[in-house]
């Protein structure tokens, strides 16, 4: 269920006119999703989405939606935030902030193959060119500073065995930083959650990526080792499917070739994406925000994942 926010008609219709997208004709809660309340509003002119923000703030929306406009603009097929007569894109109902989006056709590809992950390599790279002009800028929320300021908070839940690994993974990681190697990495604007469930495809055609809520400034190859580890992944065994990998990483490297810098640290950094998520999923497991909706994704995958990118780096 994720309508935390009831919207009335009236108060849909209100806001569908003042962004000039038409008169509603219906307009409909949607299931799933855990952070948001989201409806599609269809109106006569076409189908959007209108999203009430339960967690993020009038402060930090503006980057998101933004970043969403900026890449829209420049022809990536992600939802592109409706302006009203004033160009602003950030609204209020009901008292939370508000956007409305076009929809997205297409539907999630949860089993992907290989023209799949290609599709997703393809798009990522020239979603990261795309925003290399945009000139806001975050932190990725759930960079290394968030790491080390977690890992503290969840290992008195683990066994030793794997408080031993998070606490090694995480000394390596500050190392990988400090590197100049690192440091030699581009980077820019980056989705920073783009799993299988945030893409929407038509047959073999990528349609949109979508979920930008996680996005800030790190490097674009921490962006493309999550997706590596969600996409080319067998999920119930945690297994590399190094078929897929390559499929996505050359469809990547047609549009953007990675740097020296980069195909040296790409084994390190799909650590850090494992990493990443092992924390959060610990995270969200052991500490639920107070009344959250959310139902916990299993750490073990993610633990399970890195492990297996520490015993078999992947490489070019
Ligand atoms: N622009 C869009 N076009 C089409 N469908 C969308 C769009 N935005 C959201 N959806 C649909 O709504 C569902 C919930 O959206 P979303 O995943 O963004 O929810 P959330 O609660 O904001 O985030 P989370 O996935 O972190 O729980 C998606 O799975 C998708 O089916
Ligand atoms: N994609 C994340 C959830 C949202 O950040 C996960 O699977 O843990």
């Amino acid at each position: 269920m994720a309508v935390f926010t009831e919207v009335t008609e009236t108060q849909a219709n209100d806001l569908m006119q003042a962004l000039n997208l038409g008169q509603l004709t219906a307009l409909r809660g949607i299931e799933g999703g855990i952070e948001n309340t989201n409806y599609f509003a269809t109106t006569d002119q076409g189908e959007y989405v209108l999203t009430l923000f339960e967690r993020l703030t009038q402060a930090q929306l503006p980057f998101y939606l933004h970043l969403m406009k900026h890449l829209a603009g420049r022809g990536i097929p992600v939802p592109d935030p409706a302006a009203n007569r004033d160009g602003d894109i950030l609204h209020t109902v009901s008292g939370k902030p508000a956007a409305v989006v076009n929809k997205l056709a297409g539907k999630s590809q949860l089993a992907p193959q290989a023209v799949h992950c290609a599709a997703v390599g393809d798009m990522l790279a020239r979603m990261h060119l795309a925003g290399s002009d945009y000139n806001r800028s975050q932190p990725n929320l759930r960079g290394l500073p968030w790491w080390n300021e977690t890992v503290p908070v969840v290992l008195p839940y683990l066994d030793e065995a794997q408080a031993a690994l998070l606490r090694s993974e995480l000394a390596y990681q500050n190392h990988v930083a400090a590197s100049s190697a690192y440091a030699a990495l581009p980077r820019g604007p980056v989705h920073a959650d783009l799993f299988r469930d945030n893409v929407m495809f038509d047959g073999e055609q990528l349609t949109g990526f979508f979920d930008f809520y996680f996005a800030g400034v790190d490097t674009w190859l921490f962006d493309l080792c999550v997706c590596l580890n969600d996409w080319c992944i067998d999920l119930p065994m945690g297994v590399h499917d190094s078929e897929r990998a390559q499929a996505m990483l050359q469809a990547y490297q047609q549009v953007r070739p990675l740097s020296a810098a980069e195909r040296e640290l790409l084994p390190a950094l799909a650590r850090a994406g494992a990493l990443r998520f092992w924390i959060s999923r610990l995270w969200d497991y052991h500490l639920p925000r107070e009344a959250s909706m959310l139902k916990p994704h299993d750490p073990t995958h993610f633990e399970r994942v890195l492990r297996g990118r520490i015993a078999q780096p992947i490489h070019l």
